[in-house]
């Protein structure tokens, strides 16, 4: 059973509305995604898209539904522009998030990245050479430095399509990095998705981890994504992920390996597929009773 008094269950707005795809849920509103947030039994979020820019806004939007904002996806482009363009990027997304209550910020490394490309996912991600691998963690190292000066966290989020996407690339990028300035964002899906064994990555790095996404994989869309040299945002649309409960991801290991290490933070829901297919509002509430009925939060 997961301690309530040290992990907190938030979920995110892309399965209202797809940044990444922002036909995906275009009629779903701000005010509707974090209402039904509410409604379903979370009390944190991540940043969306249509979320209001001024924190007062969007503080008194959040108040009054008992949301609180926990994370807020930071692109980095540590391998292909000038270190100091993103950090002038990174410190204003870090001190907003800090201002808004949250304890992390998720970075993801898109110098390179195929994620919101039309390439096939599975066989044309780039891979780095030492000398971008020296600017990647390098750079990770000094931005966490900036985090930590700032009163947060730098969490990295490993993903498809990215040049961090495998569990070596995983491995390299930790050993590379200072503990005490770069943790991992581990997210369920991520991993099962590229083949790599969630709940061994999970033990393996549980000393590393701040922050949680939920994610679940439907094998069968993952084998079409593959047969048919699909990419990322392709295998989206079709239905790649779904909420914890509904595909093949092992949740309840992952779950004891948490409570066993005393986990502290989020455990967030993050499950982007079409909202005209999966009713956000019904997901998350089966998302919220699977979580209750398995960690007890
Ligand atoms: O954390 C995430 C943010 C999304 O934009 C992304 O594409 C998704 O898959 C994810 O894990
Ligand atoms: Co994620």
């Amino acid at each position: 059973m997961l301690d309530k008094n040290k992990v907190k269950l938030g979920i995110a707005p892309i399965g209202w509305t797809n940044d990444d795809m922002p036909d995906l849920g275009k009629e779903n509103t701000f005010e509707q995604c974090v209402s039904e947030m509410a409604l379903a039994g979370f009390t944190g979020s991540e940043i969306g898209g249509k979320y209001p820019t001024d924190p007062v806004v969007l503080k008194k939007a959040l108040d009054l539904r008992g949301l609180t904002i926990c994370n807020c996806w930071f692109s980095t482009f540590l391998t292909t522009k000038p270190y100091e363009e993103t950090e002038v990027e990174f410190i204003k997304q870090a001190k907003f998030l800090k201002d808004m209550g949250a304890k992390v910020i998720g970075v993801s490394e898109q110098g390179h990245s195929i994620q919101g490309t039309d390439k096939s996912i599975f066989e044309e991600k780039y891979v780095m050479n030492d000398e971008e691998w020296k600017l990647l963690c390098d750079g990770l190292n000094k931005l966490g430095a900036k985090a930590k000066e700032i009163g947060i966290s730098l969490t990295f989020h490993h993903h498809m399509g990215t040049v961090v996407q495998t569990e070596e690339e995983v491995d390299r990028m930790l050993a590379n990095t200072d503990p005490e300035l770069v943790s991992l964002l581990f997210d369920t899906g991520h991993f099962t998705y590229n083949g790599a064994d969630a709940v061994a990555m999970c033990k393996k790095y549980i000393n590393r981890i701040k922050h949680v996404h939920l994610k679940d994989v439907r094998p069968e869309m993952v084998q079409k994504v593959k047969d048919e040299h699909l990419s990322f945002l392709q295998g989206v649309r079709l239905g790649t992920f779904t909420v914890p409960g509904d595909g093949s991801v092992d949740f309840e290991p992952i779950f004891d390996i948490l409570a066993e290490n005393n986990y502290e933070g989020y455990v967030l829901v993050e499950a982007e597929q079409d909202p005209a297919i999966a009713n956000p509002l019904e997901y998350a509430i089966k998302a919220r009773k699977y979580i209750a009925e398995k960690t007890g939060l």
